[in-house]
């Protein structure tokens, strides 16, 4: 039937037959017997090409299996945003992939019981202009569960707890929000104080640890004041983090950004008890408490049951400066 339209089809037009298709719109094509292989490796040379990025390193990203492509929907600049993050060579030659030390960590891990630490934003979502939209991807969603059902699994991140949870929706993993101000674990520790008896909104009980709840007044007070402050900064953006707050200046003209700075940290002089410390293009404004991601770790290790404790491994991932203090830990 192919044959017989090829050839009224050449009666009526001038044409060649070129065989079976194995390029079309920037998608390469393999067809076999019984499957059809599409692939755009060359049509991401391009982009690569395009954004003066060809020398960058490849490394693994989580991306989304059985992906269906959409007609409508493609952001040239989310697209570039994504490749940006995923490709910078330089940071990547300072700060070498952990995964190609995997043999090495697996030998530590013997005979140990991992508990896994992961931060959000960089780390379970891509970085993104807009802070409201760092959506986690489904692939990612389903790694996390799989391995939360393995090992018990916390996420300390530095957005208030009831957006991080907004955002991973997982019910198997203990949640520590606001840079690890915020912990909300199903028992509790022992040996700390300050830990309130709660329900969440799905009706769980938990116990909530908030070493700086005293802060709360203040840090609205804060939220107040930088809002009318940095109306004259086009792009800038002040995050309610509920015991810290963040100012974003990633949207915000190059050339206005220092001034940004010293708006910040001329404003923040009223409110000694707060330090402010900086981020991936975002100031973050917290409590001056011997508390941090760090402690936190400490804590939930504390609630996981690992005090004094020899034959686990905590592992924890992150991307940001504020994650260095429980890489220490
Ligand atoms: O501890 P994390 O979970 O990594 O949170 C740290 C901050 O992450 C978010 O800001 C960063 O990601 C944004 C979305 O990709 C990006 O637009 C921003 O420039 C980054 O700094 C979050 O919005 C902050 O509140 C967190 O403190």
């Amino acid at each position: 039937m192919i044959v017989e339209f090829m050839s009224a089809m050449i009666g009526h037009f001038e044409m060649t037959d070129l065989g079976l298709m194995s390029y079309f719109l920037g998608i390469e094509v393999t067809q076999t017997d019984d499957a059809i292989f599409v692939s755009q490796k060359k049509y991401i040379g391009d982009m690569l090409k395009k954004f003066k990025m060809e020398g960058c390193k490849p490394m693994l990203i989580p991306v989304e299996e059985r992906l269906k492509l959409e007609k409508e929907g493609f952001d040239m600049v989310k697209d570039k945003e994504i490749i940006i993050e995923y490709c910078h060579s330089e940071e990547q030659e300072e700060h070498p992939s952990a995964l190609d030390s995997f043999e090495d960590m697996i030998a530590v891990a013997e005979g140990k019981k991992l508990v896994l630490f992961l931060d959000y934003d960089g780390t379970l979502s891509p970085i993104v202009n807009d802070p409201e939209k760092a959506f986690m991807s489904d692939a990612m969603r389903v790694a996390v569960r799989e391995v939360a059902n393995l090992f018990p699994t916390a996420i300390i991140s530095g957005r208030c707890i009831d957006k991080v949870n907004g955002f991973v929706k997982l019910n198997n993993v203990v949640y520590a929000g606001s840079h690890g101000m915020d912990i909300w674990t199903p028992t509790g520790s022992l040996k700390y104080g300050q830990q309130n008896k709660s329900i969440d909104e799905q009706g769980n009980k938990v116990v909530k640890f908030q070493p700086a709840q005293e802060f709360l007044p203040t840090v609205k007070e804060i939220i107040q004041v930088m809002e009318k402050k940095i109306k004259t900064f086009e792009g800038a953006m002040v995050e309610d983090n509920r015991f810290c707050v963040s100012v974003h200046y990633r949207n915000v003209d190059e050339k206005e950004v220092d001034t940004l700075k010293e708006m910040v940290h001329s404003t923040m002089k009223a409110f000694p008890k707060f330090c402010i410390n900086g981020g991936k293009m975002v100031m973050e404004i917290r409590p001056s408490i011997n508390w941090n991601k760090g402690r936190a770790l400490e804590y939930l290790l504390d609630t996981f049951g690992f005090t004094g404790s020899s034959d686990f491994l905590p592992l924890y991932i992150g991307d940001d400066t504020t994650d260095e203090d429980a890489f220490e830990v």
